[in-house]
């Protein structure tokens, strides 16, 4: 033994053992607790353990250890620990601090995002009575003893039982006694919430393993003929399928439970409990059955040269030129390499037709990971991706805080999607942007952005060199891009004022595409078409009672609801402002649509998809299946048509209102029309190069539709980016956006207005604002917001947040501000 690990040992021995450990609250900094001794040979980082905070229990993740005691206080003991191995490495550890700071919220917020629910001490946990102790209560102090007669009678206890017995304050350390004493020990329910998934399997007793017992058993068979039946059913299921599961025997066999019952009564038959794995398991196996086109494998060869010197690359691929086929081949590599990949898609593109899709290449080695998964199926997922059992993940946002262990490749599909970033709760994060750095930790891994419609901010990256660039300007095949048509519609009589919802030209259209078999996709944007209640007499529309927001009408459960805060309504009948009791109902766009269309096309098949549509008979899934199948004619969609479906049989494309896209005030206004417009156009003649989109709209001259018209994204950016230059916007600073919310409105406009002062002196920062948002009020809360602006500077950004944290301390040790609650939103979208 050497003389340094001598002093080692002796370091362990003597030392105390501290750990800094991450808890799911809004504190400052991460706190410091001490390791009793029983536990440092277990703690390590990344391992979950129990601490006591302001008498209140939380399960944490060790972040760091180490010997030096904290200055100034005595940390408190750490409780209990939950796990003998990490759940996470120290690589997420690293990512999640860094989100943290990056988007102005704790490391626990970032805890809290990415481990699976089971993972968390939801209940309170329970104390179980040890039976083995043998009741010699000698040297128990008063409240041991409390504790530990309570314990034999009621053998379990829940922690907050024995808060009623003691004085709260005292809990932790007698129980901590208690069980060092081996009264009891604790018994954590979350251990037992992931439960494992059982099933029972039958199997033949084995004294018929041999065929000769076997043989006579069937032959001298004297008991009831149904029960004979089930027996040759089973060893059928058995020969063919090798496992025979009791629901399955049961189906094919036609018997009852109490025939397979008697039979394992007779000890012929066993039934037996295994537990199995929820995750769909399908063979392992690569199938790549496809040649890459010319201009496909170029595009490739590019991608794997920028990644040889750098890590970010866009892959600007315009709509149907084959980029899935892309990233398929370079998930191959990964796997080859035995290393893990991330392919990323906005949660409402990862449809079964992309799974699908997937699966035909990759088989049992890929996992999909979204937020359909029940609680256990993400634990499971969770453990195999940490031991690196799974090499693909297929996902949406969430699947970025997995705990991959050799990532070598990151692919986020539509980097454009506002859907990677997270509104609500924080962390805020944009998944597209965390992956660039979440992959920077990863020795050698690679990022590959794809998108037909790039994000300023991406192209603004390639276009300074930051990320590496490759296009693939044709589509597979070289079939042609749809052809875009403008019609003005302010010559179209108006129906009650609006114009009327099809065009005799779109109208023609759509009979010529039906008459040549064809489908059609009809877009409305979402925006501002949700049903509504209104008097006809005075033009009242029911209102949500605390939200400043108009109830929406659900036909489905005939309720009006709030789609703020939830809260359900009935139908009114007489108007609260001039007694009326005549109320029209305002259709969703697209119900219009559906009901105009099917008035039009008699004989045609028609069906809308929307979040509406969707909660009635079909699912996202199902609707887009039998479109595939050509059993819809037409469908009419909002957002959800838009992304990334691949349809062979749609010749036409209608966008009904280009206006409402292109009039809004936001500063994105203009780039996210062009994303709509060219993406929805990209859902036509994918196949045979004669698609055609028709645009209504009142202004065809928009600058954005001459672009959509020529597929010219290089000149959208051109124009674009120079207006963000002239009013500074992303990418030419930062945005951080702030809200305040309270049920008193001057309350959260005070704070608001004093935290806008105080950053005001640093002169880096442009506040705009406080204001008022649109919707004013949710939930009875009384909303404020401040936008932040800041240069682009690295260090400036790093010295920026940190006064608004700061800010937003200061402002919540005030009294009259303590119930504030201060959003920060970095990189709003
Ligand atoms: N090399 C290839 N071999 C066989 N089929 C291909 C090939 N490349 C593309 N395809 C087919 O062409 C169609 C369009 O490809 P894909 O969906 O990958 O395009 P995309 O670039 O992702 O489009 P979008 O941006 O519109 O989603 C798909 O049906 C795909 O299977
Ligand atoms: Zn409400």
């Amino acid at each position: 033994m050497s003389i340094s690990e001598i002093n080692l040992d002796f370091t362990k021995e003597e030392k105390p053992l501290y750990a800094e450990i991450i808890v799911p609250l809004f504190l400052p900094q991460n706190y410091t607790w001490q390791v009793p001794h029983d536990f440092q040979p277990v703690v390590s980082t990344g391992i979950r353990v129990e601490v006591a905070l302001r008498n209140k229990k939380y399960t944490g993740i060790v972040k760091r250890i180490f010997h030096d005691k904290p200055e100034g206080f005595n940390p408190k003991p750490i409780l209990n620990v939950l796990d003998d191995e990490p759940l996470v490495y120290e690589k997420q550890l690293q990512f999640w601090r860094w989100m943290a700071q990056y988007y102005l919220c704790t490391e626990g917020d970032i805890m809290q995002a990415a481990i699976p629910s089971n993972f968390k001490l939801s209940s309170e946990s329970v104390l179980i009575w040890n039976e083995a102790f043998d009741d010699s209560y000698k040297d128990f102090d008063d409240e041991e003893f409390l504790v530990a007669e309570a314990l034999q009678l009621k053998n379990e206890l829940r922690l907050s039982e024995v808060q009623q017995i003691l004085d709260a304050t005292h809990v932790y350390p007698v129980i901590k006694r208690l069980i060092e004493k081996q009264v009891c020990f604790i018994w954590e329910e979350l251990k037992q919430k992931y439960k494992e998934k059982k099933e029972v399997f039958i199997t033949l007793h084995p004294k018929f393993h041999q065929e000769k017992e076997l043989e006579s058993l069937l032959n001298e068979w004297s008991g009831a003929p149904k029960q004979m039946e089930l027996l040759l059913a089973f060893l059928h299921v058995q020969k063919t399928e090798g496992e025979v599961k009791q629901p399955e025997l049961l189906k094919k066999s036609g018997a009852t439970n109490a025939q397979l019952k008697a039979l394992i009564t007779k000890n012929i038959l066993l039934a037996e409990k295994r537990s199995v794995t929820r995750l769909q398991v399908l063979p392992r196996q690569l199938k790549i059955d496809f040649e890459l086109s010319d201009a496909q494998q170029k595009s490739l060869d590019k991608v794997k040269e920028v990644f040889k010197d750098q890590n970010v690359c866009l892959l600007h691929g315009v709509t149907a030129s084959g980029k899935t086929q892309l990233y398929i081949k370079l998930i191959e590599e990964q796997l080859l390499q035995g290393k893990q990949a991330l392919f990323m898609l906005p949660e409402i593109a990862l449809t079964a037709q992309v799974i699908r899709r997937i699966q035909h290449h990759f088989g049992g080695y890929i996992a999909v990971y979204h937020s359909k998964f029940n609680p256990n199926e993400r634990v499971e997922l969770w453990n195999k991706v940490k031991s690196g059992e799974i090499k693909i993940v297929l996902g949406a946002r969430s699947s970025l805080l997995l705990p991959f262990q050799d990532l070598g490749l990151i692919i986020v599909d539509e980097e454009h999607d506002a859907s990677y970033k997270q509104q609500e709760p924080a962390p805020r994060y944009n998944a597209r942007d965390t992956a660039i750095f979440y992959a920077s930790l990863f020795d050698g891994a690679r990022v590959l952005l794809g998108s037909a419609t790039p994000s300023i901010e991406t192209y603004f990256n390639c276009k300074n060199n930051k990320y590496g660039l490759v296009e693939l300007m044709e589509r597979y095949e070289n079939v042609a891009m749809p052809e875009i048509l403008l019609e003005d519609i302010t010559y179209l009589p108006k129906e009650n004022g609006a114009p009327v919802l099809l065009s005799p030209a779109m109208q023609t259209m759509m009979q010529q595409a039906l008459d040549a078999k064809k489908q059609i996709i009809l877009f409305q944007n979402r925006r501002g078409y949700s049903p509504y209640q209104i008097c006809n007499t005075c033009g009242w529309i029911p209102q949500c009672k605390n939200c400043a927001v108009s109830l929406t009408y659900h036909k489905g459960k005939n309720k009006l609801s709030c789609h703020y805060c939830g809260t359900d309504y009935p139908v009114v009948n007489t108007c609260i402002a001039c007694g009326s009791h005549d109320f029209t109902r305002k259709k969703f766009g697209t119900e219009q649509i559906e009901e105009a269309v099917s008035e039009i096309f008699l004989t045609s098949n028609v069906a809308r998809m929307d979040y509406d549509s969707l909660r009635g008979k079909y699912s996202h899934d199902a609707l887009i299946k039998i479109f595939e199948q050509q059993k819809i004619d037409i469908l009419i969609g909002t957002q959800m048509v838009v992304k990334g479906l691949d349809f062979e049989h749609v010749s036409l494309v209608g966008i009904l209102d280009a206006d409402g896209m292109l009039n809004f005030p936001d500063f994105r206004v203009n780039e996210r029309a062009f994303q709509l417009m060219e993406q929805v156009s990209g859902r036509a003649g994918r196949k045979d190069g004669k698609g055609k989109v028709l645009v209504q709209v009142s202004n065809p001259n928009h600058p954005v539709l001459q672009f959509v018209k020529k597929h010219d994204y290089k000149a959208l950016y051109d124009y674009e980016i120079e207006s963000r230059r002239q009013f500074a916007y992303p990418p030419f600073s930062r945005l951080i956006k702030v809200t305040f919310k309270h049920k008193e409105q001057h309350i959260a406009e005070e704070a608001a207005t004093i935290m806008g002062r105080a950053l005001e002196k640093n002169k880096q920062m442009e506040i705009v604002g406080p204001a008022e948002p649109l919707v004013n009020r949710v939930r009875n809360q009384y909303l404020f917001e401040l936008l932040i602006k800041m240069p682009k500077d690295a260090k400036m950004m790093t010295h920026c947040r940190r006064q608004i944290m700061q800010q937003i301390v200061i402002l919540q040790s005030n009294k009259r501000y303590a119930r504030v609650t201060i959003l920060p939103d970095v990189d709003p979208l």
